[in-house]
């Protein structure tokens, strides 16, 4: 027996990332397999592969796959939070390089206006995105995971100056990219809740999105702000992630809570949206973030940590509908 989420990341090697994420209703499995380009022997065995393995999910009495040559549309996944600083674009990074370990076809969105930083986390500060038929081809980040930032498309400092419009194009060109076989974007959104923000959240229409807070009680009254946000515009709500809980001690690994434990949760109860986890304050996941090496591409609690939220986002992708 095997979960949806082991079923989902086998699928990948299964169908050499040609199919879409499986969803479960009412004990049927849905799924569309792109067969562009393959003969038919190869895609009756590929489609043979998948209804086997789908039918050792528990609770799942059919399979049944939508057979297309056609380009799957992108799901948006926009990570924000109220306020700056409270570690949006770390876990914006971490939670891509998790995913794509978990088997995800992920790619990773720099929409952060004011202070872009994914090429450093990403360790792609020194690549240039190229153009082909008009559209930005994504660099390659940590892990071979494509990605795109704000700073390569404006110089650090200069878009202060800009104008809601002009924003919203550039972010368009970052999120309307040649993504190729991407079927999810991590979309590490800019701090607050202003105009950007809305039309970035009407336009391009997220899947779900993640709210990061601190523990601090005036991180969670931004991060309620936030919350309201996307509940105007109908996009549902993925859950909450802590970060910064508690300072883990670099000499023993001992947590301390200067700020006291559990108010996150509460808060995303209180707000009725899942609580994702909590990633604590340590000197390593600030380290490893500037070298360019998100901890989640290793091993350790702090990739557990990152591990354990992804596997939360990829259940909620994974939900029936
Ligand atoms: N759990 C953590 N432990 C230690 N340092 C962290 C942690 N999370 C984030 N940081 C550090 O805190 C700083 C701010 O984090 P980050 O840039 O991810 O926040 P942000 O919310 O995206 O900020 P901004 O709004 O400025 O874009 C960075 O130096 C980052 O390395």
């Amino acid at each position: 027996m095997t979960d949806i989420a082991d079923f989902t990341a086998r699928l990948t090697a299964l169908t050499d990332g040609r199919a879409s994420t499986p969803r479960v209703r009412d004990g049927v499995m849905t799924l569309a397999l792109d067969v562009g380009g393959l003969g038919p022997d190869q895609r009756d065995a590929i489609l043979a592969a998948i209804r086997e393995g789908g039918l050792t999910v528990p609770g799942v009495t059919d399979v049944r796959i939508a057979q297309t040559s056609e380009r799957r549309p992108l799901r948006i996944i926009a990570v924000a939070s109220g306020k700056g600083g409270v570690g949006k674009s770390t876990l914006s990074a971490n939670l891509a390089v998790a995913l794509h370990r978990l088997g995800h076809k992920v790619g990773l969105v720099d929409a952060d206006i004011y202070g872009p930083s994914q090429a450093r986390l990403m360790g792609s500060e020194d690549q240039k995105p190229q153009a082909r038929e008009k559209k930005l081809i994504p660099v390659t980040g940590t892990l071979g995971i494509p990605m795109l930032s704000m700073a390569h498309l404006v110089e650090p400092g200069k878009a202060l100056a800009w104008r809601g419009p002009m924003v919203g194009n550039a972010l368009s060109q970052l999120i309307d990219a040649d993504w190729g076989e991407t079927e999810l974007l991590i979309v590490d959104m800019p701090p607050g809740t202003g105009d950007i923000q809305l039309t970035m959240v009407q336009k391009h229409k997220p899947a779900g999105a993640v709210i990061v807070s601190t523990p601090q009680d005036l991180a969670l009254i931004d991060a309620t702000r936030a919350v309201s946000l996307f509940g105007q515009v109908g996009v549902p709500m993925i859950g909450l992630v802590e970060n910064m809980a508690g300072y883990a001690c670099p000499h023993c690994g001992e947590i301390s809570d200067p700020f006291g434990q559990g108010g996150a949760e509460t808060a995303a109860g209180e707000m009725a949206m899942p609580f994702l986890g909590r990633v604590p304050l340590a000197i390593d996941i600030r380290r490893q973030s500037d070298a360019g090496d998100p901890p989640a591409a290793g091993e350790g609690i702090h990739a557990d940590a990152f591990r354990a939220i992804a596997q939360k986002v990829a259940d909620w992708l994974a939900r029936p509908v």
